[in-house]
């Protein structure tokens, strides 16, 4: 199982003043620190994306998102810093777009989302209550898991890999998968790819979080092979 990770923010999903999920995620980021190992082999490297006259057209704010990646032998550590450098506060969801790639998506299992209230996009954005756990995505699903723990697991049973998602201070989690006939219809996801992926996405989505000036939010996850 390998995992990628790409970053989302400043709006979450359809955006009424610019593209789908926000600017960040296809702005230029710049490389604050090229990565470099320390002495135990844990390799860091720090990205950063502050306004400028292309964001502050759609999106009037000045602000700096500082994207931390921490790669070691057995995990992948995200750090999401956004700070409010302008003199009134604003608004913002964020998400880890995570997608894991795993043998077959009907015999992966993902814990710790049980008893749980998602909103389920694909029905109509109505609120449900999680019952199975571990649960198995075998349909188009799209949902936003609500107030979740700080630990989720990635079981794929074929080839015994589990995939440790542990966080802090990202409140939702993401579920998501578009099957075979939303896969078909993504400019940006293949026909096939569907069976072996199974997005699992920490963020702060539900509702937008508000950055008072001068402040600085933070939130992280780790995703550790177990
Ligand atoms: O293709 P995109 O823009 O990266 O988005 C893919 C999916 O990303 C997920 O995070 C959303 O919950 C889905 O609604 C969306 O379809």
């Amino acid at each position: 199982m390998l995992y990628l990770s790409l970053i989302i923010s400043a709006n979450f999903g359809p955006w009424e003043l610019g593209p789908q999920h926000g600017f960040a995620r296809t702005s230029k980021w710049k490389v604050e620190k090229e990565p470099v190992a320390d002495k135990d082999g844990n390799v860091t490297a720090v990205l950063s994306l502050e306004d400028d006259d292309i964001t502050r057209a759609l999106w009037d704010y000045r602000f700096k998102l500082t994207y931390t990646l921490t790669l070691s032998e057995d995990s992948f550590g995200m750090k999401f810093q956004v700070e409010n450098k302008d003199n009134k506060p604003f608004d913002f969801t964020c998400l880890l777009h995570t997608y894991f790639r795993t043998s077959d998506v009907v015999k992966t299992d993902v814990l710790g989302l049980g008893n749980l209230q998602y909103i389920d996009k694909v029905k109509g954005v109505q609120t449900f209550q999680q019952v199975d756990d571990p649960i198995i995505v075998e349909e188009n699903v799209d949902r936003i898991y609500l107030n979740t723990p700080n630990e989720i697991l990635i079981k794929d049973k074929e080839d015994g890999t589990t995939v440790k998602l542990t966080k802090d201070n990202f409140p939702e989690i993401v579920l998501w998968n578009p099957w075979k006939e939303k896969a078909a219809a993504m400019g940006d996801f293949w026909d096939e790819e569907y069976p072996n992926m199974i997005c699992v996405e920490a963020g702060y989505v539900h509702k937008p979080y508000t950055l008072q000036p001068g402040s600085v939010f933070e939130a992280s996850q780790t995703l550790t092979v177990v």
